[in-house]
């Protein structure tokens, strides 16, 4: 019996292998270079084995794709082209974006889909949406994160920002030097949490916030989500688990703040209270009664790029929708900025001669050091913008711009065609870091976003927002966020390296947004 059993086993095994050599051929009989797959995880093995991060993985394609517009690899037995080539990135994120609307293909999404709420609220997402349902949404909800509307953002923001100001005095207080994302994740926490949840998430007051646990569980991928999904992907798999009944999603975190957004609604409306912040006015989009700003800002390439012709249905969405939304936001705005801002204090830490022109920036807008920093002196500070943005491109917290052929593509100038359901990922990692682009790009260097510099380059060279309708939707409200953090840090402290950062700094596998192993300390002087 044993035997048989090997027997089976070896014959399935040889099967599979059969299986994913044929699959293995498609990027080779249509001529396009293939970094080279290995059984059976395929071409980025380290996403399995977690031996190095996506970031550094596709950085190391470098060397032996640097001079191509595209190339192909493996996940397993799917086939996926990635993208180089900024003119070729431009065209598909924006000029042709028509065949590109969704960012993972429908099936992926649906694999979440049962009837359990927690399930509808994340394949209701916008960053998991497909088709019309994404073209709704983000038509619905574009208009709420305008410049105009962001303004009003900013007394919710300048008050969590207080907060983080005497956190840090705190670490003074004490002489201790500081973790930089433990700290700025909390300050990016309770502004989302303030302006997408209308709640106080006390992150820096509260160690046991419920607020706080639930989201870091959401952030946290368990062992058995990991069963869960592996099922789902088997023949009948996902047959059985509706049979069970069982959800794909975190249903008690997920349920946390389906709760803490229908409180806030319901409570705005007895009291007829308004805050003007997020949750207001995504009420206000689904009730169509979202005005658009008067101004536009004709300079704003992103802006332009982004513009999706379509118009909402209206009455599409009721109140789930905005509990699904407040969520996504949370989940993308989150750490992306928290890690930003952790980066960009630990480079101006390691140099000074940056720190002291943007301390310089900052008093010649803000004049006294009293005044708080409003939203005009914020778009004045071009140095400040010049760094965050050099932060974006040397520590990217997202290194990937993910497509899906919705149709059949020939990629112009050359003969190949995207297949129909076929991933498209950008390499935005090995633009950042391409001396075409960035002359020195190893050298942390503001400079590399001067005017005269942006001027010269394709724009879609520099994707950390990702462009075009599908770009980032809270792009605005993260600079605007973590310029005033950064001006607020470096106008009170001097920032100092610290020892107990460990040098070089090594990407953690793990981490879903791009952070390092062992954190990013440094120690920060009191000013005033
Ligand atoms: C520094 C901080 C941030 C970075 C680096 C970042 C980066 C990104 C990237 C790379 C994408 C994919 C874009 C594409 O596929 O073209 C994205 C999408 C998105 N981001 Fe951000 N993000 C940040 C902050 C935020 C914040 C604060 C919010 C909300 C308040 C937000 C909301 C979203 C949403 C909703 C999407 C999905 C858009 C769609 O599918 O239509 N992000 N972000």
């Amino acid at each position: 019996m044993l035997v048989e059993i090997l027997l089976l086993i070896g014959t399935a095994l040889l099967a599979i292998y059969g299986y994913f050599q044929w699959k293995w051929t498609y990027w080779s009989t249509r001529g396009v270079y293939t970094i080279k797959p290995s059984f059976p995880f395929g071409s980025i093995p380290s996403f399995f084995t977690k031996s190095r991060h996506l970031n550094d993985e596709f950085l190391s394609h470098s060397e032996e794709t640097k001079s191509l517009p595209y190339y192909g690899i493996y996940f397993m037995a799917g086939k996926i082209l990635v993208v180089n080539d900024a003119d070729l990135a431009k065209n598909i994120l924006i000029k042709d974006f028509d065949y590109f609307i969704d960012r993972n293909g429908a099936a992926t999404n649906n694999l979440f889909a049962t009837k359990h709420r927690s399930d509808i609220i994340w394949t209701t997402q916008m960053t998991n949406a497909t088709g019309e349902m994404w073209k709704n949404l983000r038509s619905t909800f574009s208009p709420i994160f305008t410049s105009g509307k962001m303004k009003a953002m900013m007394a919710f923001i300048q008050e969590t920002s207080d907060k983080l100001i005497q956190a840090i005095d705190a670490k003074v207080t004490a002489s201790e030097d500081f973790e930089l994302k433990e700290m700025l994740g909390k300050y990016s926490m309770d502004t989302i949490a303030s302006c997408a949840f209308g709640v106080d998430a006390e992150s820096f007051s509260n160690k046991d916030s419920k607020f706080v646990e639930y989201a870091s569980n959401i952030f946290k991928g368990t062992k058995l989500e990991a069963i869960k999904f592996l099922i789902v992907l088997l023949p009948f798999g996902k047959a059985l688990l509706k049979s069970l009944d069982v959800p794909m999603t975190k249903v008690t975190e997920t349920e946390f703040f389906y709760d803490a957004v229908i409180a806030s609604l319901k409570h705005r409306r007895e009291t007829k209270t308004r805050r003007n912040d997020l949750i207001d006015l995504m009420l206000d989009a689904i009730k169509g009664e979202v005005a658009m700003d008067e101004h536009k800002d004709e300079d704003d390439q992103f802006e332009k790029d982004a513009a999706l012709n379509h118009v909402p249905k209206k009455g599409e969405f009721d109140e789930l929708v905005i509990v699904a939304t407040a969520i996504v936001l949370m989940v993308a705005g989150y750490d992306t900025t928290g890690t930003t801002l952790a980066y960009a204090c630990y480079q101006l830490s390691k140099n000074p001669d940056i720190q002291d022109r943007l301390r310089a920036e900052i008093e010649e807008v803000t004049g006294d050091s009293d005044k708080p920093i409003n939203y005009e002196s914020i778009q004045k500070m071009n140095y400040l913008d010049q760094i965050i943005s050099e932060t974006l491109r040397f520590c990217s917290p997202v290194a990937i711009i993910q497509r899906n052929a919705t149709k059949d593509y020939k990629i112009p100038g050359h003969d190949l065609v995207i297949e129909k359901g076929n991933d498209v990922w950008i390499n935005a990692m090995q633009m950042h870091f391409n001396p075409k682009y960035y002359p020195n790009p190893h050298e942390f260097n503001p400079d590399h976003f001067t005017k005269e510099a942006k001027a010269n380059r394709n724009p879609s060279a520099f994707l950390p927002f990702g462009q075009g309708p599908r770009g980032c939707l809270g792009m605005r409200f993260a600079l605007l966020e973590a310029k005033l953090a950064l001006a607020n840090i470096i106008r009170r402290y001097n920032l100092h390296p610290s020892e107990k950062t460990k040098e070089p700094i090594e990407l953690d596998p793990y981490a879903g947004t791009a952070y390092v192993k062992h954190g990013l300390y440094v120690r920060a002087e009191k000013r005033y």
